[in-house]
């Protein structure tokens, strides 16, 4: 049985709608950027408390785009707005706009287990269901899409490979996932995710409970998958912001303080804080 802890929750409702396909569609520097999700003055709140303050972001499609901030600044807030995570919270609200194309995210009437389709979310603990490595990858597609077992199969690997973890597994693919090692599962886990073929990878310190290999392993992944998807990735790790993001957004006190290039948030910051934070003087 599945813990009804959010995680699981969230997970639960990533359901599929049509087969993932596999064509890349990484624009070229001289594109003009097209957004994935667009806020526009988002606050929200715990209760009487205000995480955030009038967010206004847009999250550009097919590329990876860094949260960066101390602890608290609101990074995993905003981010479990994207798929309405923060609607397990009962003392959580927002106002202002966020969409996913014409979707407006705020509304009662968004279809969440939808929305978690289209916007996938990997934690920071790698959750695999207590299942085998298929049934862990199989979940979402059996519940939601009408596939032979030979077109099973083939999502299977189609995702296992594209989470760079189908080599290390295809022997044991009926085998515990709980068996793999913590690198393997979060792999497995974004395998899981991307299954369900959806638009957008949110992904929530990833790397943080991961050794120096498997960091770098999924710090690969990440740079391979946003070819296909739009990647939002919050992080403490300042080197792993400007190695494996194309676009960094700095947060301080539920503030959006400067979102630009990665490049450009470590080298020529514009804002003082921005700088203080990147070369390590706080946070
Ligand atoms: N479920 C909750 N109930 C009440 N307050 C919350 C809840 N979740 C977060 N907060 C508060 O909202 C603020 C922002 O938290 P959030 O987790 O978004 O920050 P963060 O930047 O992701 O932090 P960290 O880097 O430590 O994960 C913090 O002050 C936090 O204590």
């Amino acid at each position: 049985m599945l813990s009804p802890d959010t995680e699981s929750i969230g997970l639960m409702n990533e359901i599929p709608a049509t087969k993932p396909t596999a064509k890349p569609t990484a624009p070229t520097a001289s594109e003009p950027l097209e957004a994935a999700i667009c806020t526009q003055d988002l606050s929200a709140w715990y209760g009487d408390f205000q995480a955030l303050h009038s967010i206004t972001i847009d999250i550009p499609k097919n590329h990876v785009t860094a949260f960066i901030g101390p602890s608290g600044c609101g990074k995993s807030t905003l981010l479990r707005w994207f798929n309405r995570m923060n609607d397990t919270v009962l003392s959580a609200r927002a106002t202002g706009t966020v969409r996913l194309g014409d979707l407006d995210l705020l509304s009662q009437e968004t279809d969440t287990v939808d929305l978690r389709r289209r916007v996938g979310i990997v934690f920071q603990k790698a959750n695999p269901f207590p299942k085998s490595i298929y049934d862990n990858v199989a979940f979402g597609p059996r519940l939601h899409m009408k596939l032979s077992k030979s077109e099973l199969d083939e999502l299977v690997e189609w995702s296992l490979r594209k989470a760079a973890v189908w080599e290390e597994v295809k022997d044991r693919l009926h085998g515990s996932a709980l068996g793999l090692s913590g690198g393997q599962q979060q792999r497995l886990c974004i395998a899981r995710a991307i299954a369900v073929g959806p638009e957008v990878l949110l992904m929530d310190e990833p790397c943080s409970a991961l050794d120096p290999a498997s960091t770098l392993a999924i710090e690969n992944l990440i740079f391979e998958l946003r070819k296909q998807y739009s990647i939002i990735i919050v992080t403490h790790n300042m080197q792993q912001a400007s190695r494996s993001s194309d676009k960094t957004a700095f947060f301080f006190e539920g503030r959006l303080i400067e979102f630009a290039d990665t490049e450009r948030i470590f080298t020529q910051p514009a804002d003082k804080q921005t700088e203080d934070y990147v070369s390590g003087k706080f946070g």
